[in-house]
Formats: C-alpha cells, structure tokens, sequence
C-alpha cells in the first residue's frame, strides 16, 4: 500500500499516473459523469465500485477517449496522464489508446486471426514493426501465465480457447503494445471462479509495472486486489481512499452503506 519514505519516515502518497479534474461526461442531454476530480496512483490497483448505471464505464471509457466513440456523447473536463492533456487537439486518440489499453467485460479476442496474430495485433493495425515477434508473442503469453498452456497451439483461433483463456489472451494482446495504464471493466464477469481467480492473481502481479483500473461489482475482489477505491454513486465520486480504510473506516456513510450491502 502506501510506501514509508525511509528518508522522512513518514508515509509517502503514491506518484499520480492519471489527473482527471472537473470531469463531466454526457449521452447527448443526459448528464452521467458529474464533476469527478480524482488522481489515479501510479503502479496501483484503482477499483471503482457503485452500483449499476452510477458511470463507472463511462468514468473508464473517458480516460482513453472512448466514450467519444459513441454517437452524441461527449466529455468536458480534464485529464492528465503524466501531465499531458489527452483531449488537447494534438493527441492522437489511437497513439492514446496504446499508453491507456482496455479490457473487456466479454474476451474479445479477434476471431479470425491466430493466437499468436492475436498478440500482435496492435502493432499489426498500427502498422509498427516488431523486431522479434516471436520473443513478443512468448514474453507477453508468460506475462499472462498462458504461455506453457498454449505454445503448441499459438497458430490455432483465439476464439478456441476457454473464456478465462481468451480473457488473458485480450490482457495479453494489451501488454504487447507497452501501455502504461490498463482500464479493465469487470474482466471477470463473464468467467467462472477458477479463470476469474486466475485473472485475479495476474492483476496481482501487474500491478508492479502498470496502473490499474478495474471496474467490478464484486466487492470481495475489489477487496482483495485493489489498493485504492473510488465509490460512485449517480454520477459522483462519493468517497475515493485507501482500499482498507475504504471497508473499516469510511468517512462518507453512502459509501460505508454500499460496503455493507445496505443497498446496491
Ligand atoms: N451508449 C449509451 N447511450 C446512452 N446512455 C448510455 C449509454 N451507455 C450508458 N448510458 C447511460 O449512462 C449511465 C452510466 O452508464 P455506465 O454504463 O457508465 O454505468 P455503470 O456504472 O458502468 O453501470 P453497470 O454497473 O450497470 O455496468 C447510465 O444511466 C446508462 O444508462
């Protein structure tokens, strides 16, 4: 969790990978993300927790310049990573995309390309060459502890694989590009207890070298791979902490109300 600064002894606030301040984000009049100032801790797990419909995709999908995807929406505010203003005019939302990748709720392997196209693919539709794709392929495979399971098989169809396979072949896909930052929105909803707990442990260990965002329902595996929480409700960011301080000691009752189960 937080580091002890071995300097000053004291408690030292992680690094800030991503700012986002006075974001608003809308559906044409409908107004879903409400004014959140947040700072995202670098090399961390950030969940975001809330119950249905309060935007928390939304929230995710600002970050790297998704939710402009969608006909009539549309984002007002700032966000910083690393300083830099991903909505200023002269970022590219695609070059974004590769620093700030995403998963899924469903695996979405591409179903006409091979395990291994699969890895490569977002160099493949950038168009950057890759000095040694096979060595990729492999390192990003082990990365996701997949590797061993499929290395006979990597010219097989993604979409063969189990869904907790294909789900670390997406993670896997978004490693390949060197992102800094990974959104992932519930990539456990659609697997059963073992890949979830599989995608649980990876969480685990990337979070040494990436951001993580990770957008879940399931308070126990917020509890259990998060650092930090942000709880929404309707739009707002209610209470944003330490995940332990997030359960034992809330400063905002909404927040110890959802924790509880008292509503959701
Ligand atoms: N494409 C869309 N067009 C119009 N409204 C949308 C669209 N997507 C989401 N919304 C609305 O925006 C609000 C926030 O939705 P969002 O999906 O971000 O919430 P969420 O907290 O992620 O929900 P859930 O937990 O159910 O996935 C909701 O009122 C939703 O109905």
């Amino acid at each position: 969790m937080t580091a002890i600064d071995p300097e000053i002894g004291a408690e030292s606030a992680p690094a800030t990978k991503l700012q986002v301040t006075h974001l608003n984000a809308y559906f044409g009049d409908l107004h879903v993300i409400r004014d959140i100032t947040l700072g995202v801790p670098a090399e961390k797990v950030t969940a975001i927790i809330g119950p249905s419909g309060c935007g928390k995709s939304t929230f995710l999908r600002c970050l790297n310049r998704m939710h402009e995807h969608v006909p009539g929406a549309r984002a007002k505010g700032e966000v910083l990573l690393d300083g830099v203003d991903v909505y200023h005019p002269s970022v590219n939302p695609v070059r974004l995309r590769r620093r700030v990748g995403m998963v899924f709720q469903k695996p979405n392997p591409f179903p006409t390309m091979s395990i291994r196209d699969n890895v490569l693919a977002g160099h493949r539709l950038n168009g950057t060459h890759i000095d040694a794709p096979g060595e990729l392929v492999e390192h990003c495979l082990r990365q996701v502890a997949l590797w061993d399971e499929v290395k006979d098989r990597l010219d097989q169809p993604g979409i063969a694989l189990s869904s907790g396979q294909q789900q670390r072949l997406c993670i896997a896909r978004v490693l390949a590009v060197e992102p800094d930052v990974v959104l992932l929105d519930e990539p456990c909803s659609a697997l059963d207890p073992i890949a979830t707990a599989h995608i649980e442990e990876l969480i685990e260990e990337l979070k040494d070298r990436y951001t993580l965002l990770l957008v879940t329902h399931n308070l126990q595996q917020a509890a259990r791979v998060s650092d930090y929480m942000a709880f929404f409700y309707m739009g707002n960011l209610v209470e944003f902490d330490r995940t332990d301080v997030i359960f034992t000691n809330p400063k905002e009752s909404r927040t110890e109300d959802y924790v509880t189960g008292k509503f959701g």
